[in-house]
């Protein structure tokens, strides 16, 4: 795995109605080491977004650099796996076909590939789905199918801007376990923007949060994990985390 680094970046758009420029972003900073679960959070249009954006290679920054594992970010590649809340599957091909399809960009054998699909299928207790198609699924396993789909390329760097807003309460805290256990067992770099403080604590090995544009502040996370909301929710220290995560938002 790589790390993840952000070096004074910022971001300025020109907005072609108003005929000005806006900037995002100011100056970030950021280091996420090979390995570790780094949420960001913040209100609404403070940048989140937009820095994942750019370390996904879809738009360009401003100024400063982005790297990973040390190289400049260019542009997309296989090196990021990006997860967004819409599923955005291919409707036309089956589950086991959508998670194998990073694999067959990037030229691996069919019976290599499905075994690879099965394998990440299975670990997100998919494997009877694996012959279906997305619209047979509910929205939960849709979104497991997404996760699994960015994982199944095996990149270093997984991106996820709000993955698990669309479902319900009740399956979100489902795939917040599900990504935390596959999280422990492969172990790529995160970056997962959120704006549900809790997930982000629950999640996370740090919070950053995020203030018009600019790094407000850098929670540690050391809450032991594995991590289960049955225990977490009456946890003290998840509950002082939270609320102290909460305040930085609410003062952002
Ligand atoms: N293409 C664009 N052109 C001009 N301004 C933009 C563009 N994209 C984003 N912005 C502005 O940049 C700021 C940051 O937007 P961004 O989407 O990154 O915020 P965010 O924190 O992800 O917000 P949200 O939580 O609502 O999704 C906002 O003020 C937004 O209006």
């Amino acid at each position: 795995m790589k790390n993840l680094s952000l070096k004074s970046l910022s971001k300025t758009y020109f907005d072609p109605y108003a005929g000005s420029h806006y900037t995002a972003l100011h100056d970030i900073t950021l280091d996420v080491p090979a390995g570790e679960f780094v949420s960001v959070v913040g209100p609404s249009g403070c940048g989140k977004s937009t820095i994942l954006n750019m370390v996904a290679g879809f738009i360009p920054h401003s100024g400063g650099e982005i790297l990973v594992g040390g190289q400049p970010v260019k542009g997309p590649g296989p090196d990021r796996g990006v997860v967004f809340q819409s599923f955005a599957l291919f409707p036309w091909k089956t589950v086991l076909e959508n998670v194998g399809f990073g694999p067959k960009m990037r030229g691996v054998p069919k019976a290599e590939r499905d075994e690879i699909a099965r394998e990440y299928l299975a670990m997100a207790g998919l494997s009877h789905a694996a012959d279906r198609y997305p619209n047979e699924l509910s929205g939960g396993m849709q979104q497991r199918v997404g996760v699994v789909r960015a994982l199944a390329n095996k990149p270093d760097v997984l991106l996820m801007d709000e993955p698990f807003a669309s479902v319900d309460a009740q399956t979100r805290m489902t795939l917040q376990e599900e990504l935390t256990r596959i999280w422990e067992e492969r172990r790529p770099t995160v970056l997962f923007i959120t704006h549900d403080v809790p997930e982000a604590v629950f999640l996370a090995n740090r919070v950053v949060v995020l203030s018009k544009g600019h790094v407000l502040a850098d929670v540690p996370v050391p809450l032991a994990r594995p991590r289960v909301w049955d225990k977490l929710v009456e946890d003290e220290e998840f509950k002082d985390l939270s609320n102290k995560v909460l305040a930085l938002v609410r003062s952002a």
